[in-house]
């Protein structure tokens, strides 16, 4: 299969500059992603469009992934209300979790990661407002629909953050001019982002670049943006959604939206998610297709090893299916079954999270006067 025929297929494919597909299949691009630095973890929202590059890389193209530790000091503009700026500290702080996160999902992989704080903290404002805002015209800046949003609900917006555009565009332009990148992806919300930068380039360079969104993510049951569970957003870092949490979000999501997730959020190919969708329509009560999206996802995510621990506590707990209030009996069958395990996160959080305990003490004292002792970071056998 080509990678037009390939992302189209995955649904990766919403707008795009490309008028003709095949040129996708045959150039080598050098391409970016960025991400703002607006909390300590990515979610599985930014997941979607980070698995879209994984296609990409698969195929030996370039990649760049950009962390907006300049774009993050102002805050992309979005359609509801004002962002609050954000400590530089903090700002730093998100800067390196983020990094971390990244270079762990694409462990193994060539990428470069860059950060625009490199070239933008040094712009001068006049020669930036000479070189660049110039290029920028203010009917097209205010026709876009994250503005009039604003405009529309009285709230406003910052001069700064109306800005933001520029500084995404000027990023675009300066990985084209120093790596010769000229795709950028992103999510949906990119595209009028994406627009100025590839017209600031054709204006600057007289160069033809092009960009790629991935849709938004929706949940079909209830047509709510996914990757939200009750208690918020699904983070990728287990220290905000347990690897425990993480799991059980991918094996609660619905029949309906289960195989588009697959494709989405898995590397498997086409003919093994079609076995799996196949099997899932005869019988789908087995929620197989649910199982393997929640394995592979956690395994990109969190690696084999912690998966598989989230697996024995589950199977052990609640025979892999429902949860259900703890008996002293769980827990011993829970120590029989595993000797020692990463309690700190798994056990406890999987005690909590399963609303069989109320709070992670509880858990912990039920652990201490059961079966099973604490040991730092293990719960083991006594
Ligand atoms: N604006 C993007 C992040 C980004 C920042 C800088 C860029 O050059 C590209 C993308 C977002 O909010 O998701």
């Amino acid at each position: 299969m080509k990678l037009s025929e390939e992302l189209q297929w995955r649904g990766f494919w919403n707008q795009t500059t490309f008028t003709d597909d095949k040129l996708i299949d045959s150039e080598n691009f050098t391409l970016y992603l960025g991400t703002d630095p607006s909390a300590d973890s990515l979610h599985v929202g930014h997941l979607a469009v980070y698995m879209m590059v994984r296609h990409f890389l698969e195929r030996g193209h370039k990649v760049f992934l950009l962390v907006g530790g300049g774009t993050g000091m102002i805050g992309d503009m979005r359609d509801t209300e004002e962002r609050n700026l954000l400590p530089y500290e903090e700002i730093e702080h998100n800067k390196q979790a983020l990094k971390s996160q990244v270079s762990r999902i694409f462990a193994g992989r060539d990428f470069t990661l860059v950060d625009n704080a490199d070239w933008l903290a040094e712009l001068e404002l006049l020669p930036f407002l000479r070189d660049i805002g110039k290029n920028f015209n203010m009917a097209d800046l205010v026709s876009r629909e994250f503005f009039k949003a604003r405009i529309n609900n009285g709230k406003g917006l910052s001069f700064a953050e109306f800005t933001y555009t520029l500084l995404q565009g000027y990023d675009f332009w300066h990985l084209f001019r120093e790596y010769g990148v000229t795709l950028q992806l992103g999510g949906s919300d990119q595209w009028g982002n994406f627009f100025f930068g590839v017209s600031l380039i054709r204006k600057l360079e007289s160069g033809e670049v092009y960009v790629l969104t991935a849709p938004l993510v929706i949940n079909k049951s209830t047509g709510r943006k996914f990757g939200k569970s009750e208690g918020g957003a699904v983070w990728l870092d287990e220290n905000k959604t347990s690897v425990y949490k993480f799991y059980q979000f991918w094996l609660n999501v619905d029949d309906e939206s289960a195989i588009d997730y697959m494709k989405m959020y898995t590397m498997l190919d086409r003919d093994t998610i079609e076995a799996i969708a196949e099997n899932h329509a005869v019988n789908p009560g087995a929620r197989s297709v649910q199982k393997v999206l929640a394995r592979e996802v956690t395994d990109i995510v969190h690696g084999g090893a912690r998966r598989e621990s989230v697996e024995r506590v589950n199977e052990v707990l609640f025979g892999g299916g429902d949860f259900k209030k703890l008996s002293d009996d769980d827990l011993g069958a829970l120590a029989e079954e595993i000797p020692c395990v990463d309690a700190g996160i798994d056990v406890i959080g999987a005690l909590v999270e399963s609303g069989a305990v109320g709070s992670n003490g509880e858990a912990k004292r039920l652990l201490k006067s059961g079966a099973i002792s604490l040991n730092g970071e293990k719960a083991c056998r006594k």
